[in-house]
């Protein structure tokens, strides 16, 4: 089994722009989750797709196909699975990989289903094996074996399942056996948002929330939210404590700069963590490559730290890049903290190029 995001989670848990949930944003998101699919804003295709597969599933009075939602945490996969279920008019039960250890606990859910319901299986990568092979069965035959007893007297009794739709979510797709994957109908993508789709997330909560943002306003926030919902109703929470404190109340482009700059996160979303690594990388090793320990020890913090927390961030915004011979900052990098590279020695003529040679 692969517990390798726990670490991940705790590092990351008092992180203002975090992508995972903490127990605030678990206490507000119901509040703010869109309930049906023309609420959702974004991801045209897999709305498109999900769509149509919901559509046609209503028109044969049939029960909707499995559908496996993978992405980034924070894109919305608890949320669309809800509104399918809503969409298909139908009950869900929410469970998750790590809540069934033993194919019984499976067992138990499934045999209580309703027809048509749905069943959300959250984080689905982190079951145990043999819920996993319990569950191809169930998928595709609507049949679980029941095994009673131990040792050679053990006997399988087989179960009829009622149809149900399995919705399964990951943050890691690839962690998932083929066999499973296989089994779904239809498997919809997230990606990161635009920062345009992010603005109409905040106008959207901010009504729900009975705060006034201008555009302006919700455009500086959306471009600090990392292409993720969840940071951005994050931030918009942090925004507005800010403008009824300090300010009357009204979110504008100034007061949300000013506010989040009072929370250290800058104008692209990178925090006090991630600044404190470019910085590293940039003043005290010329841009790199230097190795991830050596950058670790000079941030102070745990490499895992920097290499699971703050790195895949920067890399996405193309600002680091991880190379062979060590972490290496891109022109990006040294832009966005309005530094100059140092020039490079040796002919001239390799200029960048030895910036990125592996
Ligand atoms: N497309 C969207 N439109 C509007 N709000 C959204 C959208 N997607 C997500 N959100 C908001 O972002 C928050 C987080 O979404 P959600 O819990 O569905 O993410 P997730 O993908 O399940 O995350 P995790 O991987 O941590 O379980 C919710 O409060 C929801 O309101
Ligand atoms: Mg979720």
């Amino acid at each position: 089994m692969n517990w390798d995001d726990d670490t991940e989670a705790t590092a990351e848990a008092d992180r203002l722009v975090a992508a995972s949930a903490d127990g605030e944003d678990t206490a507000v998101e119901a509040a703010l989750r869109p309930k049906d699919l023309g609420e959702f804003v974004g991801q045209e295709k897999v709305r498109q797709q999900l769509d149509l597969v919901l559509k046609a599933a209503r028109q044969r009075g049939a029960t909707a196909d499995h559908v496996l939602l993978s992405g980034a945490p924070g894109l919305g996969k608890t949320t669309l699975s809800m509104i399918i279920a809503a969409e298909m008019g139908a009950p869900i039960r929410i469970t998750s990989g790590p809540a069934i250890q033993h194919a019984g606990d499976l067992a138990a859910i499934l045999s209580s289903l309703q027809e048509g319901e749905v069943l959300f299986l959250d984080e689905i990568h982190r079951m145990s094996r043999p819920a996993e092979e319990m569950l191809y069965m169930a998928m595709e035959d609507f049949r679980v074996d029941v095994i009673v007893g131990k040792g050679p007297g053990a006997t399988a009794i087989p179960l009829e399942l009622p149809p149900f739709t399995l919705v399964g979510a990951t943050t890691r797709a690839g962690l998932l056996p083929p066999p499973l994957r296989d089994r779904f109908g239809f498997t919809g993508h997230m990606e990161f948002y635009a920062p345009e789709e992010l603005e109409r997330v905040l106008h959207r909560s901010a009504r729900l929330l009975d705060v006034e943002i201008d555009t302006a306003g919700a455009a500086e926030i959306a471009g600090r939210s990392r292409g993720t919902p969840r940071i951005a109703n994050r931030l918009l929470r942090r925004v507005r404590d800010y403008a009824q404190v300090r300010a009357d109340g009204v979110i504008n482009r100034e007061v949300a700069g000013t506010a989040l700059q009072v929370y250290e996160v800058d104008g692209r979303g990178l925090d006090r963590l991630d600044r404190a690594v470019l910085e590293a990388l940039l003043k005290l090793f010329g841009g790199g490559p230097v190795g991830l320990s050596t950058l670790a020890v000079a941030v102070g913090e745990e490499r895992e730290t920097v290499e699971e927390v703050a790195e895949p961030f920067l890399v996405r915004e193309g600002l680091l890049a991880r190379t062979p011979r060590g972490r290496v900052a891109t022109p990006a990098a040294w832009a966005h903290l309005g530094l100059v590279p140092p020039r490079q020695g040796g002919s001239g003529s390799s200029g960048q190029q030895g910036l990125f040679g592996a």
